[in-house]
């Protein structure tokens, strides 16, 4: 019988403080959320109106006309339709034998039906042409978030607000934008419908127009204010629910999923869900309960000024202002106007509502343009002969701690450098600055003696091949996976594919995969499989060979590589043609040793450069050469690595 396993504490306990003021979370976050004031997010609808319009517009102008012309259509329609209403009443109530009032009201009756066919079917096509533009712009938002996404540089990735304003972003470009232009074409429509009912009630009595407001303001400020709070909460949770997102994604983790269940982290990470559910729970609750009591005090006070209204029509009665029959018609005309007022009100509120969201997927769009470095004329040189390096210190960005201290180096054309030093020292970063990732926080990065913070940013990556240390693979085919390396590349019958694939060991890859070139990586897919480390880095080298930049850049390239497939990669390396530079950064001391030139880094300095043999001529003591000295004293004798510190 299966021991029942005892409940884990959560090992996250004691962040409580974290959850109540989220270290992630900003004064920028703050003050955005400051300025959204009601008023100022109403006062901004009708910039809101303008943005969807020409959104859609962008679209379909033709259906866009269509929307309008049958929304105005179905306004008209109903005030023509509720106006004869009236007439058809007033010819009832006269004091003429029945037969003849009923045929007094034929024409007018016959008036009404039209009407309503007219707003009927102008309504339906209203529908269909909001829909058609609706499938469009839900599209077209969705694809604008993921080429913002993918097109800012990396520095995003180091702010955590940007994550929360991705994810708003891609919500409400996946619902709300589109969301927003039905709701105004429906407040547009709700408010002709609105304008039409009111002048017949004008036409009926002016001081009845008066009533009719008191009767509807409070509900209308019930649903405006619930609306305002609800988007409140979505944007304070936002960090809340990123972080339960996290960690659900985890279930569907191919990497993660052997590790959870070996480490029996179920109960901890359940305790780690729970704690966001329940601060999610408690907040929506909360907010349930506050938009219901704000509901009810805004249908009371909506009761009293029904009332109000009622007692005044009667009035009007009382004193003879106006006529029983025409009262009829108020009365009508009041609870028309009334579900009318209603409409165009749920309307707004709807899309005043949505105009939130619009707000947010328009500031994210906004932001991440910001983020880019505005294209210059100038373009950095493809293949430049110099790489170099003048007292380059950085800090991530969002972190004030440097990571790079005054590093100056230079790199020539053809040659194969290589970064040496312990874990954290530096390597890795320096490599993408040299890539055009980050820009130095100060000193310079010059390609042939250009600046490269004065070029176009994308002209950087042109000759550029990056093998990134965890070696990620693409939800795509295995062929495509080594193609994304220059997806622009024309490659006549794959004969680049398959050399680049050759020289890093990829061919014996998709020879072994259950469907060869076309095997997706991911298991996800019918077609899919799973790629062993190994596999995965061939198939990352095989990318980056595939590219031909002039500057190679491999980060532990062959961490998973067996001994065999290490020496069929660096044999490539070693026969990249003259004009590729490459640098290696690499534990694997051995592999360093052939390198033209060895950068030594220690704690974000480069603390000594050369040959293999100049620095190991620096002696014992040195860092270049105890690193090495250890990995290759560990090969003669098994207590080598016992006494090395
Ligand atoms: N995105 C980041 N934001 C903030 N700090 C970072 C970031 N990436 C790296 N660091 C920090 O920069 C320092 C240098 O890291 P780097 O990755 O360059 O080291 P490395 O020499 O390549 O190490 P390793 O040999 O372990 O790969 C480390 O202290 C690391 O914590």
């Amino acid at each position: 019988m299966a021991r029942r396993r005892r409940p884990v504490e959560n090992p996250f306990a004691g962040t409580e403080n974290e959850l109540v003021t989220p270290k992630w979370r900003s004064a920028a976050f703050e003050t955005q959320a400051r300025n959204t004031s009601l008023w100022r997010m109403v006062l901004r609808l009708p910039d809101t109106a303008r943005y969807l319009a020409a959104r859609a517009w962008a679209q379909r102008p033709t259906i866009v006309v269509l929307v309008l012309i049958t929304t105005a259509v179905s306004g008209v329609a109903s005030g023509v339709g509720l106006y004869s209403t009236a007439s058809v009443l007033r010819q009832l109530f006269t004091t003429a034998p029945t037969p003849q009032r009923l045929l007094a009201a034929v024409p007018a009756v016959l008036v009404v039906m039209s009407a309503l066919a007219v707003q009927r079917l102008a309504d339906a096509i209203s529908q269909y042409g909001t829909e058609v533009t609706s499938v469009l712009m839900r599209r077209a938002c969705g694809e604008e978030v993921f080429t913002a996404s993918i097109t800012v540089p990396v520095s995003a990735y180091d702010d955590a607000t940007w994550y929360d304003a991705r994810e708003l972003a891609s919500q409400s470009g996946s619902m709300h934008v589109d969301g927003a232009w039905t709701r105004m074409v429906t407040a547009v429509g709700s408010l002709t419908g609105l304008a039409a009912t009111a002048t017949t009630l004008a036409l009926l009595d002016p001081m009845l127009l008066p009533a009719l407001l008191i009767s509807v303001v409070p509900d209308s400020w019930a649903a405006l204010s619930n609306s305002r709070a609800l988007y409140d909460m979505m944007r304070r949770l936002s960090p809340f629910r990123r972080r339960r997102w996290l960690i659900e994604r985890l279930a569907d983790n191919e990497e993660a999923a052997p590790e959870i269940r070996a480490y029996q982290a179920q109960p901890a990470l359940l305790a780690e869900l729970a704690k966001f559910g329940d601060i999610l729970q408690d907040e929506e609750l909360a907010l349930a309960s506050r938009q219901a009591r704000t509901r009810l005090l805004g249908r009371a006070a909506g009761g009293v000024g029904l009332g109000l209204a009622y007692a005044l029509l009667g009035l009007f009665v009382l004193i003879g202002r106006v006529p029983l029959p025409v009262a009829g018609s108020a009365l009508i005309a009041i609870q028309t106007s009334r579900a009318r007022l209603a409409d165009v009100v749920l309307a707004v509120n709807r899309l005043y509502e949505e105009s939130l969201y619009v707000n947010a997927f328009r500031e994210f769009l906004r932001d991440c343009a910001d983020r880019v470095r505005p294209a210059v004329a100038g373009r950095a040189p493809t293949a430049p002969e110099t790489y170099e390096f003048a007292h380059v210190s950085f800090a991530y960005p969002g972190s004030e701690k440097l990571v790079l201290h005054d590093v100056t180096l230079r790199i020539r054309r053809g040659e194969k450098v290589a970064f040496a030093g312990l874990n954290g020292s530096g390597k890795t970063t320096t490599a993408k600055l040299l890539a055009g990732l980050y820009l130095p926080t100060s000193g310079r990065i010059l390609r042939d003696g250009v600046d490269v913070a004065q070029v176009d940013p994308d002209s950087l990556f042109d000759g550029v091949a990056i093998v990134m240390q965890d070696a990620i693979h693409w939800p795509v085919s295995l062929a495509d996976n080594i193609r994304y390396g220059r997806p622009d590349r024309h490659d006549l019958d794959d004969t680049a594919l398959l050399a680049a694939a050759a020289a890093a060991g990829a061919d014996d890859v998709a020879a072994s995969a259950p469907h060869g070139w076309r095997t997706m990586l991911s298991k996800q897919f019918v077609l899919g499989t799973h790629l062993s480390g190994g596999q995965e880095q061939r198939v990352a080298i095989a990318r980056a060979l595939f590219r031909q930049g002039s500057l190679l850049i491999a980060d532990e390239p062959t961490a998973s590589l067996d001994a065999l497939a290490e020496a069929r990669i660096y044999r490539s390396l070693a026969e990249l043609d003259e004009d590729t530079t490459c640098v290696l950064i690499t534990h694997r001391m051995a592999s360093v040793r052939t390198c033209t030139k060895i950068y030594v880094f220690d704690e974000g300095r480069v603390v000594a450069e050369g040959t293999h043999d100049e620095l190991m001529s620096l002696g014992p003591g040195t860092r270049y050469h105890d690193l090495y000295q250890v990995q290759a004293a560990a090969y003669q004798s098994p207590d080598a690595l016992s006494t090395a510190s």
